[in-house]
């Protein structure tokens, strides 16, 4: 694996999730990141991506170097040919080529426009730096992904689950602002690696990408879509079909403890951060149902796997 920058770059997904439930125990430990340097570059807010995968990182024994790259660095020119006489002070094949330099893993977030769905599904900012950086590099999540988390997701799905075949709901859940598909694709497409009963639930016009959800029920209706679900996945993500739009708020799709009835008890889960009582109500956040917290905890085994495995694989 050279780049992790979709869930694709993962051909066997058990030993991966096994691999990372090995480190999280420290049954394995590793220091093949000794000598090398992972360099993050953040176009957009962070959390648990940044302090997660630098913490991965230095489990590994790498050096880390985290940059905020909209605020810090230079105006970057994505486009090729282009005549660089306006904002745009550095073009992205030097930027990536002198990180190449510096980095032995290079880690970028950035997140899509949400106004040019042609534009935003081109990639154009992470398969740039694919295309000019002479080192591996990993999504810490895209216009379209967030490859890491779907990885963690089921990292945590496989450490909770007691049913043979677990039913798996993503529901969409309501949010003021315009948010990515990002981690609603991830996460889709990581299911449907799996033997679950996968369903997504959504409100009319907030379809996820059909190249995405494939041939995955998608039920309009949510509660319904919870009846003997064991996990709930909850996030917010704009329209595809009216791209980037968010149409009214639909307050009575948010997560709530009347809803978890439907469920088999269902485990809820969240990628963070979270909107309390507009995307999930306190009384679900507050209960023995939420594992948002240990599912955060599982981003740093996830990240650590995929560096461990890139840099065995850069070798
Ligand atoms: C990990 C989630 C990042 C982002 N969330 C926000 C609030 O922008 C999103 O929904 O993709
Ligand atoms: N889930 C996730 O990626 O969180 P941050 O946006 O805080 O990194």
């Amino acid at each position: 694996m050279k780049n992790y920058t979709s869930i694709s770059d993962i051909d066997d997904l058990e030993s991966m999730i096994g691999e990372a439930r090995s480190l999280k125990t420290k049954n394995t430990s590793s220091k093949v990141g000794e000598g090398k340097t992972l360099g993050m570059l953040f176009f957009n807010p962070s959390l648990r991506t940044r302090l997660s995968t630098e913490k991965a990182a230095k489990l590994l024994g790498m050096e880390v170097m985290v940059m905020n790259a909209s605020k810090d660095g230079w105006a970057l020119e994505f486009e090729d040919g282009a005549v660089m006489n306006s904002d745009k002070a550095e073009h992205i094949k030097e930027a990536a080529a002198v990180l190449s330099q510096y980095c032995d893993v290079i880690a970028v977030r950035a997140f899509p426009g949400l106004k040019d769905r042609e534009k935003d599904e081109s990639e154009l900012v992470l398969n740039s730096f694919k295309k000019y950086a002479t080192v591996p590099v990993l999504n810490l999540e895209s216009a379209t992904g967030h490859p890491l988390q779907a990885l963690t997701d089921a990292i945590t799905i496989q450490e909770f689950n007691q049913a043979k075949k677990p039913k798996i709901v993503l529901s969409w859940a309501p949010h003021p602002k315009a948010l990515p598909q990002s981690v609603a694709n991830s996460f889709a497409e990581m299911m449907q690696r799996f033997d679950v009963d996968f369903v997504i639930t959504n409100p009319e016009g907030y379809d996820l990408d059909p190249k995405i959800r494939k041939d995955v029920k998608v039920e309009y209706n949510q509660e319904k879509a919870f009846e003997n679900a064991d996990f709930i996945y909850v996030k917010n993500w704009s329209s595809y079909e009216d791209y980037g739009q968010v149409k009214e708020i639909e307050r009575n799709w948010t997560v709530d403890k009347s809803k978890l009835q439907h469920t088999n008890n269902a485990r809820v889960m969240h990628c963070l951060p979270v909107r309390r009582n507009v995307v999930i109500a306190d009384d679900v956040l507050d209960s023995e149902n939420s594992i948002v917290i240990q599912q955060a905890n599982n981003r740093t085994y996830a990240a650590q796997a995929v560096l461990k495995r890139i840099l065995e694989c850069a070798k």
